[in-house]
Order: C-alpha cells, then sequence, then structure tokens
C-alpha cells in the first residue's frame, strides 16, 4: 500500500516580507521547497509526493518539482495551512496506507526522521516531530510585561513531519469539517478528535524558514551538513 507526502507550499510568506513567497528563495543555489522535495524524493519508504502551491505558480511549480519522479500531482492550495494540506489530502488515492505531511519551507528534514515517522503513524495512527523546550518560557502581556514564569516540564516545540494512518486523518478532516475546527498543524486536529498522537524526536536543524534570520541560519545549516 501507498506511502504518501504531502508538501504543503502555498503560503505567502508575510513575515518573510519578500515580494516572492519564501518557498521559492533560494538556499545555497536551489529553491528551498526543492530541497524539501529532494529529501523526499531520497527517501525509500515514500512512494509518492503531492505538492500544494498557490494557485498561480502551479505552472512554474511543475516546471521544476516534477524533475522529481515521485511528484505525483501539484495541486492549488487554500487560505490557511489546514486548507492547503486538505486539498493535498483530497488528491489521494482512497488505498493510501501512511500521509507524510511536511511543510515545505523545513528543509533540513532527513530520511531517517521520515521513516520514523511513518513507523510511528504504523504502530499509533498518528505521530508528530517535536523537541522539548530547553529555555525559560514566560507568560508576556499585550505591553510586553511578564505576567508569569511557565513551566516548561513536558512542553515540546513542534515540527513536522506529522504522518498519519489515512484513514485516521480522514477521520480528523471529517470532525474538523463538522465543527468548523482550525488548528496551525494537523495534530490538533487529531487532538480534537481525542485519538493518541505520538510524539517523535524532531531536530534543531528542522528549522522553519518563517524570518529573514532563519535564510541565514538556514545557509550556515547548509554549509555544515555539505561538509559532513
Ligand atoms: N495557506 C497556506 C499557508 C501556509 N502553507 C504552507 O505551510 C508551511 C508552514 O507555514 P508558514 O511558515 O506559516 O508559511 P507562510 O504561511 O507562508 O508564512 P507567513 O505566516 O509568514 O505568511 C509553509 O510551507 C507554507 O507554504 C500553505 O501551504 N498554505
Ligand atoms: C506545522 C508547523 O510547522 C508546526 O510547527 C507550524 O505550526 C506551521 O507554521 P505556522 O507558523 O504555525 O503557520
Amino acid at each position: 500500500m501507498t506511502i504518501a507526502a504531502i508538501i504543503p507550499a502555498a503560503g505567502q510568506g508575510v513575515r518573510m516580507g519578500t515580494q516572492i513567497p519564501k518557498q521559492f528563495l533560494a538556499l545555497s543555489g536551489k529553491p528551498i521547497l526543492q530541497h524539501t522535495l529532494d529529501v523526499f524524493q531520497r527517501c525509500a519508504a515514500v512512494d509518492e509526493i503531492i505538492v500544494v502551491v498557490p494557485a498561480n505558480e502551479m505552472e512554474a511549480v511543475r516546471d521544476f518539482a516534477t524533475s522529481a519522479s515521485k511528484v505525483k500531482q501539484v495541486v492549488a492550495g487554500g487560505e490557511q495551512r489546514q486548507d492547503s494540506v486538505r486539498h493535498g489530502f483530497e488528491a489521494l488515492d482512497a488505498d493510501t496506507e501512511i500521509v507524510v505531511v511536511h511543510d515545505g519551507v523545513r528543509p533540513f528534514v532527513t530520511p531517517e526522521m521520515i521513516e520514523a515517522s511513518i513507523h510511528a503513524a504504523r504502530e499509533e495512527g498518528a505521530a508528530i516531530a517535536a523537541i522539548p523546550l530547553s529555555d525559560t518560557v514566560k507568560k508576556v502581556d499585550k505591553e510586553q510585561f511578564v505576567e508569569r514564569t511557565v513551566d516548561r516540564d513536558g512542553l515540546w516545540r513542534v515540527q513536522t513531519p506529522q504522518t498519519f494512518r489515512y484513514a485516521v486523518l480522514k477521520e480528523a478532516y471529517a470532525r474538523a469539517a463538522a465543527d468548523a475546527y482550525y488548528g496551525t498543524d494537523e495534530g490538533t486536529l487529531i487532538e480534537h478528535l481525542g485519538r493518541p498522537l505520538k510524539v517523535i524526536p524532531g531536530s534543531e536543524l528542522n528549522i522553519k524558514i518563517t524570518r529573514a534570520e532563519d535564510l541565514i541560519l538556514g545557509e550556515k545549516i547548509a554549509e555544515l551538513l555539505a561538509r559532513g
């Protein structure tokens, strides 16, 4: 049975503030999205990839994304990330076994991390990559005064990949639609459904390119990884 990856890359990159959406910016000589697709292409466990992009970029993306032979479809995104991933999900065959969701702007995911998430999703139904917080955490008010310090014990920063048995994610979408429920990631939909959600180790290198400084950091990570 098929293991499919959905790569949401249909955001506008408002926090990056560049003219072209950040997923198309060059990192170490090629588009950030291309780096991400290359990792999924290399990951032996993944059979096919659905790429979700802004409607007006579909032709341009088809030109470069289909150089990765596992890319089965390029589909148009939606208003929010959750809509975009759902559009990708709707493009999958119903006999898909496992669905891996990974942000197009997290180019430093590894095949090993993807494989670990697939394994956990097979076992538990749903799994997300995350790392424990290592800074002191404070609740801050709108005027930027500290309200209190939050106990960080048991608090983790969530990343992608987020990986699911197809049937579990389908049920999560149905529940979210019925309740008009939105979350910032797919894991939240599993919580809303009331099903178990396993956490697997993410990586400090698996950054999301969100702001300008992440691009600088990304170049350094790419350099470091190229040195081996
Ligand atoms: N409607 C959306 C919004 C986001 N994404 C994708 O979800 C991933 C993570 O989102 P984020 O970093 O928040 O990207 P943007 O929404 O582009 O950023 P911003 O919030 O700064 O506009 C990115 O690969 C982004 O392209 C998407 O496919 N569709
Ligand atoms: C899914 C995600 O990458 C987990 O960290 C993240 O929530 C998506 O980005 P956003 O900045 O919350 O839109």
